[in-house]
C-alpha cells in the first residue's frame, strides 16, 4: 500500500559557521533529540511560508530568503514524513525557545556528536558535501596528477574522488597519501575509489564503492566517521546502497556520455523521480558540465559529478 507522507518544513538557520537547533521536548516524539526547527506544512502553504510561520511561532524570529537544501522521505514506525529542508542566513531577532524548548547554536563539527531523529542523517551529509564532485581522469605521472589536482582545488571544489584504474591498490594508496595534505589544507575531502582495506591505509575521508562492489556487503563496511559514497545506475543498486548505509549516492548516466557510450542515459525526468525516494544526497553524473549545476539542483540533486569537466 502506498503510504502518504506528511510534509514537514525544516529550516537550517545559519549565522556564519553556526546553525540554530532546538531540543525536542519530553511530550514530543523523538524526545531529547536535537532538530532543525520547523513543522508540518499547513494546507495551502508553501514551504517558505511554513518556515516563516514556524520560526516566528517557535523561535520568535522573522526569516527570509530560504533556499532548498535537500528533500528527505522517511518512514518512522507511526508516521511517514517528507522533510523539505531549506537553509537561510537571513533573520531578524534572537532565536529563543518560545515553547519552552532549549535553543542553541552549534558549529558544523559539533553537529556530528549530537543525537538527531534518524531521517536527519541525510541533512548532515548535505551540509557536509559541496555541490561539485570531481573524479580524477587521465594523468601521465605523479607530477601531472598533483598539477591537475591543484587546479581542481583552486576551482574551489571540495569533494574529490581518486579513481586510477591503471594503478594497483598500493599505488593508489601511495598517491592518496602524497596528496592528502594539499587536499585537506584546501578544506576539501578525498574519496578513494577502492576498498575499505585501502581506506584503512590512508588518511582519505571515505571510499566510493563501484556499483558492482555494493552487493559484496550486508552492512556499512566502514566507520561512521568516514564517508561512504555509492555509485549506482538503477533502483536495485540504489536500494542496496541505502541498505549498507551510504552517506551519498552517485546516479548515472543522467545524460549520454562519451566514457560509457553503451549505457542508456536516464534523463532528468527519471533522475528526479528516483531522487524523490532517496533520503541522502544524490550527485548527478554523466554528461555533466558546470553550467548544468542549477538544472541538477532543480531536479533534486545535491550537485553534479564529472571527470572531464573538472579534471583537465
Ligand atoms: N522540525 C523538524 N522535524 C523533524 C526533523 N527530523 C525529523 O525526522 N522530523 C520529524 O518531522 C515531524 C515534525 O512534525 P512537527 O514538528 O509538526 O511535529 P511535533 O513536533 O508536534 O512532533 P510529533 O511528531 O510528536 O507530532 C516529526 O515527526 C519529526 O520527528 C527536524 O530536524 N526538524
Amino acid at each position: 500500500m502506498q503510504k502518504t507522507f506528511l510534509d514537514i518544513a525544516v529550516g537550517v538557520l545559519r549565522c556564519e559557521n553556526e546553525i540554530c537547533l532546538s531540543l525536542r521536548q519530553k511530550h514530543q516524539s523523538h524526545a531529547d533529540h536535537w532538530e532543525f526547527p520547523g513543522g508540518k506544512v499547513e494546507a495551502g502553504e508553501s514551504i517558505e511560508q511554513a518556515l516563516k510561520r514556524e520560526f516566528i511561532e517557535e523561535l520568535g524570529v522573522e526569516t527570509d530568503n530560504w533556499e532548498p537544501l535537500i528533500e528527505i522521505p522517511w518512514h518512522y514506525e507511526k508516521v511517514s514524513v517528507r522533510l523539505h529542508v531549506y537553509q537561510s542566513y537571513d533573520f531578524d531577532g534572537t532565536p529563543h525557545g518560545k515553547e519552552g524548548q532549549l535553543v542553541r547554536w552549534f558549529n558544523q563539527t559539533e553537529l556530528k556528536a549530537l543525537t538527531f531523529p534518524e531521517a536527519n542523517q541525510g541533512i548532515l551529509s548535505a551540509l557536509e558535501l559541496g555541490d561539485r564532485y570531481a573524479i580524477s581522469g587521465k594523468f601521465s605521472d605523479v607530477e601531472d596528477f598533483s598539477a591537475k589536482l591543484a587546479k581542481v582545488l583552486n576551482d574551489g571544489i571540495k569533494l574529490i574522488q581518486l579513481r586510477a584504474k591503471g594503478l594497483d591498490e598500493a599505488e593508489v594508496v601511495k598517491l592518496a597519501q602524497e596528496n592528502i595534505d594539499a587536499i585537506h589544507q584546501a578544506g576539501a575531502k578525498l574519496m578513494l575509489n577502492g576498498t575499505p582495506e585501502m581506506l584503512g591505509q590512508t588518511q582519505a575521508d571515505g571510499i566510493q564503492l563501484a556499483s558492482n562492489q555494493l552487493f559484496a556487503y550486508d552492512a556499512r563496511p566502514i566507520a561512521q566517521d568516514k564517508l561512504l559514497g555509492a555509485s549506482t545506475h538503477n533502483q536495485e543498486e540504489v536500494e542496496q546502497a541505502l541498505k549498507i548505509g551510504a552517506d551519498f549516492i552517485l546516479l548515472s548516466p543522467v545524460l549520454p556520455t562519451a566514457t560509457h557510450p553503451d549505457m542508456e542515459a536516464l534523463g532528468w525526468d527519471v533522475f528526479r523521480e528516483m531522487v524523490k525516494a532517496i533520503p541522502v544526497p544524490v550527485f548527478a553524473l554523466g554528461g555533466m558540465k558546470a553550467e548544468r549545476l542549477n538544472q541538477g539542483k532543480q531536479n533534486g540533486a545535491q550537485g553534479i559529478a564529472a571527470i572531464s569537466e573538472f579534471w583537465n
